[in-house]
């Protein structure tokens, strides 16, 4: 291991890029999924089950863990790594993106914001520089930049406002951050779907030189084909030597997408959030396991899965358990979701390093298309 953060590319294939992020706490191999573990815990999985699927890093965030249990507790708990015992990189996200969708946002200003706690009501600020702080406590191995997220659509005039005022609280969490060999502090372009604050956006953050990027403010209800083309414009204006992170990204086809024009990192709630709610991803395609033709229904969801909740179980026998609202219901779904987006990242950084992903990605699209057998 080393003692520092490195980014290597290690092949190309057109736009799509494979390579890895050392860090001292491990490497991380891109294209690489992130699994989201708000709270220090992948919803409904044991964290050894979640590195065995071959997860190198998890996410975890300042809003939650803030308001609970707080950061200054579990840093004197020895960290989230030692709290969780999740021995591996952990990216921390700032908490803007959660202020500005789950919490009562009170103010926001130059100065950061002040919000109400969806939990308890009770009153609470960010700063740039406390959201760094607070990343600090968790000890994070990559910690996000404090920025503006805004739904779109949205007026130019309230984006600029936006992405510049996140340009700014990048430069002061790079002050606030100082020098963590074994760390990284990552900005986040902003820019809505207007392309040449985009590039603005990107070519300020590039100026920092900063030890990644991630592309903010997308994945907000945008059509994907918007999304494609503000990642066409915008990619070849970030540092092709720096890992490029998109942000709450998304269906397995976002994915597949997103690779091919230059993606490293994805985080997404998608494939934990829709196992709890009985939607099963396979490499046919979304199954519905709430739906009666499932009732009877002796075969497993991938008999070609090495993850056993895709091999071992009946789509009957997990049709009752989502029907009956049992937990193992939500435990078998969410493990093999997370075994198929792990295994969906696997395939696209192996075809990449053949120099194979067109037809790759077009074989893994066709067999979506095909559907449920
Ligand atoms: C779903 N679409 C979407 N998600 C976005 C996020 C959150 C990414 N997921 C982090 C997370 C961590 C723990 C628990 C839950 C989520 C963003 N975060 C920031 N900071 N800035 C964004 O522009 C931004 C844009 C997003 N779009």
């Amino acid at each position: 291991m080393t003692d520092h953060f490195a980014f290597r590319l290690l092949a190309t294939d057109g736009r799509a890029r494979r390579g890895e992020i050392t860090m001292p706490r491990g490497t991380i191999r891109t294209p690489a999924f992130m699994p989201v573990g708000t709270g220090g815990t992948v919803k409904a999985m044991y964290l050894d089950q979640v590195r065995e699927l071959g997860a190198d890093i998890i996410l975890g965030n300042v809003y939650h863990l803030m308001l609970r249990p707080g950061a200054e507790r579990v840093a004197r708990l020895g960290g989230l790594h030692e709290f969780a015992r999740w021995p591996h990189p952990i990216l921390t996200d700032s908490g803007g993106f959660q202020v500005m969708s789950l919490a009562g946002l009170r103010k926001l200003d130059e100065t950061g914001v002040v919000f109400k706690s969806h939990i308890d009501g009770s009153e609470h600020s960010l700063t740039p520089e406390r959201s760094i702080e607070i990343q600090g406590l968790l000890d994070s191995d990559i910690q996000m930049q404090l920025d503006e997220c805004i739904r779109l659509p949205a007026e130019r005039a309230e984006i600029e406002r936006a992405m510049e005022m996140s340009l700014r609280w990048a430069e002061r969490c790079k002050v606030a951050f100082g020098d963590q060999p074994g760390k990284a502090m990552f900005g986040i372009v902003q820019g809505g779907d207007v392309v040449d604050l985009r590039l603005r956006s990107a070519e300020a953050l590039a100026a920092l030189d900063l030890k990644g990027y991630a592309i903010g403010g997308l994945a907000v209800g945008e059509p994907q084909a918007v999304m494609l083309s503000i990642l066409h414009e915008t990619l070849p204006a970030m540092p092709e030597a720096k890992p490029r992170y998109l942000m709450g990204v998304g269906t397995p086809d976002d994915i597949v997408e997103s690779v091919r024009r230059g993606i490293d990192m994805f985080d997404c709630v998608m494939p934990t959030r829709a196992g709890r709610h009985g939607l099963a991803f396979t490499r046919r395609g979304k199954v519905n396991l709430k739906n009666a033709r499932h009732a009877e229904d002796p075969r497993p969801l991938d008999e070609t899965s090495s993850c056993p909740a895709a091999r071992d179980y009946s789509r009957a026998y997990l049709h009752h358990l989502v029907r009956s609202d049992e937990q193992l219901g939500a435990m078998l779904l969410t493990w093999n979701n997370l075994a198929y987006y792990q295994s969906l990242m696997a395939d696209l950084r192996d075809a990449i390093e053949r120099g194979a992903f067109e037809s790759r990605a077009g074989a893994i699209k066709d067999e979506w298309a095909r559907g449920d057998i």
